[in-house]
């Protein structure tokens, strides 16, 4: 089921198009990252999406409902890049505050709280949190009322990286249970395996959009392979492959995706003169400067 459609989106500023023609689908227990460099367009897209100002164009539908409607906020969910509280009041209060906005029993203010990891510190004041704890907070506030859509806006940033991990675990049960997740984020290596889905904006438009393995497959990055020869066969090795590079014993090249087939069988011819082997795919972070460069 569609939870979120963007059709050609526009949104404009003044005399500056801020976000040209942006389409977007995403369904339910679908994790999409919402890629850019600073000032790409990414938290202006979040805006029109959670209703907070109107798009010049296009149209948008959280579950077939008008964007900052009451049915598209009550199955909305939105944790901004630094969730602020006020200082003087408990984790716990914070909560059953937020729980009484959205018509839920206070008495669920703790089981959120474990669930985000600050079971322990439910009682003291926010003003003595680590940023990181306030992150949970917000996240605990996304969480009440298992939202059907969640907004996230560089959500990690400021996260140690075993928050990171909890953080996304939460993210993937979450989706597992079919909320729609979209997210912003700088962190590129950490998109890669917790999301299915990413689109990149570069000024405003929708420079790329795919999963990590259709990315790789248009962006046709050659591939990076490392061989690590037996003792005393290193040369024997560096001629099999003329263009590579000896480097702490082993021969570094790179090859393009269509023959990475004809130089695994090579590897494999020469195994008696190789300890060991790894190939490495593009990562996002090089799709990403390699999809921003070509859209500049
Ligand atoms: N209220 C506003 N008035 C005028 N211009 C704005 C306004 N809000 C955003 N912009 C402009 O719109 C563009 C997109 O900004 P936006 O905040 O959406 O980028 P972003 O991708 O979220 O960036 P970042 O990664 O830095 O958070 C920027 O050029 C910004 O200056």
């Amino acid at each position: 089921m569609t939870i979120l459609t963007l059709s050609q989106l526009t949104k404009r500023y003044g005399d500056t198009t801020v976000l040209h023609d942006v389409s977007l689908e995403i369904v339910a227990g679908e994790r999409v990252a919402l890629l850019g460099h600073n000032g790409a367009g990414k938290s202006t897209l979040m805006k029109l999406v959670l209703g907070l100002i109107q798009a010049d164009g296009g149209r948008i539908e959280v579950a077939g409902h008008a964007p900052g409607s009451p049915v598209a906020r009550a199955l909305t969910a939105y944790l901004p890049e630094n969730a602020a509280f006020h200082p003087a009041i408990t984790g716990r209060e914070q909560l059953r505050y937020y729980l009484r906005l959205r018509g839920q029993p206070v008495r669920l203010a703790d089981e959120l709280l474990e669930r985000v990891g600050l079971a322990d510190a439910a009682g003291r004041r926010i003003g003595t949190y680590s940023k990181g704890m306030r992150q949970r907070v917000g996240l605990a506030q996304a969480l009440i009322g298992g939202p059907r859509l969640m907004v996230l806006d560089e959500p990690t940033s400021g996260l140690d990286p075993v928050s990171r991990r909890e953080f996304y675990t939460l993210l993937d049960e979450l989706a597992a249970k079919g909320t729609a997740i979209l997210l912003s984020s700088h962190a590129l290596s950490e998109l890669e395996a917790r999301t299915d889905r990413m689109v990149i904006l570069a000024r405003g438009k929708q420079v790329a959009e795919g999963t990590l393995a259709e990315l790789r497959a248009d962006a046709a990055l050659p591939l990076s392979v490392t061989v690590k020869p037996r003792n005393g066969q290193a040369r024997r090795v560096a001629e099999a492959f003329p263009t590579g590079v000896v480097s702490e014993d082993r021969v570094i090249f790179s090859c393009a995706p269509a023959e990475k087939l004809a130089v695994l069988e090579k590897i494999a011819a020469l195994r008696d003169h190789i300890e060991d082997y790894d190939v490495h795919a593009a990562s996002l972070d090089d799709l990403y400067s390699h999809i921003s460069k070509r859209a500049a």
